[in-house]
């Protein structure tokens, strides 16, 4: 039996990915203990009920004390006032991660709270689903899927090592680049899908003319697939927008114009460059399979060989 990589973890937000970090962490016997926190009464005893971690605190001073590896785990409005109150609390030489969505806003709110003799490692689980709460969570989430860390002026290469550690132990490919180059790249391949599906199921929603339960009745196709993203948690996703404002703006120009090319094309019955434009978008995706069958490249969010 190997060692565990860390005595005690203590994880801090008991949702959807916290509970799947517990639950990951205790199936894989990556730390002798886990404790979990939770900002609220009524998840932290849903938690206990659950049986995940191997205890809940009742206080975050309890849950923080003597761990080595504090995972911050609340949406990323939250990840401030999560730093501060553990802040007091850690012990010489802990380390400090998060899984929020979004990388520079997280580093700048957390990074200068935390006491200098802990280390912070910003990380982004890119695994997920459209439900929260402790009972969504899985031990498996995080297999087979990537993990972005993005070291800051408060890592040190043994706390990055010992993260990324975690993440490989977890079934995760681990990737390693600036908090803003995430945020540019995850703006387009995550953020920006998320307000596309928000929008699209309000403006079906809000359509005068056609039924609710015609929106209902005929979502078998690509709209119910924007209607399982549409669901996913509105706190979250609020605190992602607001958190990457200058990313998600920038791509959405981009993607406005290219939006408006499209529609004039329609307008004036510009057949060849609707085709070509499509035929373009085929190619990339069939290039992406193709790359992801010899390399680590991104097959839809899995690293090589974990295709659903
Ligand atoms: N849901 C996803 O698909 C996904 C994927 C990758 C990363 N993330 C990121 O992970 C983080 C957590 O997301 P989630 O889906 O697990 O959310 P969730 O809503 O399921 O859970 C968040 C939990 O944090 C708790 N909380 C809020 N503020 C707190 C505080 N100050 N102290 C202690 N607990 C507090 C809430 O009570 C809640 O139980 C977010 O930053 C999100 O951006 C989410
Ligand atoms: O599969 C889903 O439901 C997700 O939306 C997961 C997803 C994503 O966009 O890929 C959502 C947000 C996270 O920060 C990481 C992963």
């Amino acid at each position: 039996m190997t060692e565990p990589l860390f005595d005690k973890i203590a994880i801090v937000g008991l949702g959807l990915i916290g509970s799947s970090l517990a639950r990951g962490i205790k199936k894989h016997a990556l730390a002798t203990t886990v404790t979990g926190f939770d900002g609220s009464a009524d998840v932290r005893a849903r938690s206990k009920d659950l049986g995940f971690c191997d205890s809940i605190a009742e206080t975050v001073d309890e849950a923080v004390t003597d761990a080595q590896l504090v995972v911050l785990a609340v949406p990323v409005g939250a990840m401030a006032a999560a730093a501060q109150s553990i802040a007091p609390h850690l012990a010489d030489g802990a380390i400090v991660t998060d899984v929020g969505s979004v990388k520079a806003a997280v580093v700048r709110q957390v990074a200068d709270v935390l006491p200098a003799h802990a280390a912070f490692v910003p990380g982004h689980p890119v695994a997920g689903t459209e439900h929260s709460g402790p009972e969504a969570g899985f031990a498996d989430l995080f297999e087979g899927r990537w993990c972005v860390v993005t070291p800051c002026a408060r890592s040190t290469d043994a706390s990055v090592e010992k993260v990324v550690a975690l993440w490989t132990a977890l079934g995760s490919t681990v990737e390693t680049m600036t908090p803003e180059h995430h945020d540019i790249v995850l703006a387009i391949t995550s953020h920006i899908p998320h307000l596309i599906a928000y929008n699209i199921v309000g403006t079906a929603a809000d359509l005068e003319d056609v039924t609710q339960s015609e929106v209902i009745k005929f979502s078998a196709g690509g709209f119910r697939d924007f209607t399982r993203i549409a669901a996913s948690d509105p706190v979250m996703w609020r605190d992602v927008f607001l958190n990457n404002k200058e990313a998600v703006l920038e791509v959405l120009g981009r993607f406005s114009e290219d939006l408006a090319a499209l529609q004039r094309m329609i307008r004036w019955d510009d057949g060849q460059s609707l085709q070509d434009h499509f035929a373009r978008t085929r190619a990339i995706r069939r290039s992406i399979i193709d790359a992801g069958q010899d390399t680590a490249d991104a097959d839809f969010g899995r690293p090589h060989g974990h295709d659903d």
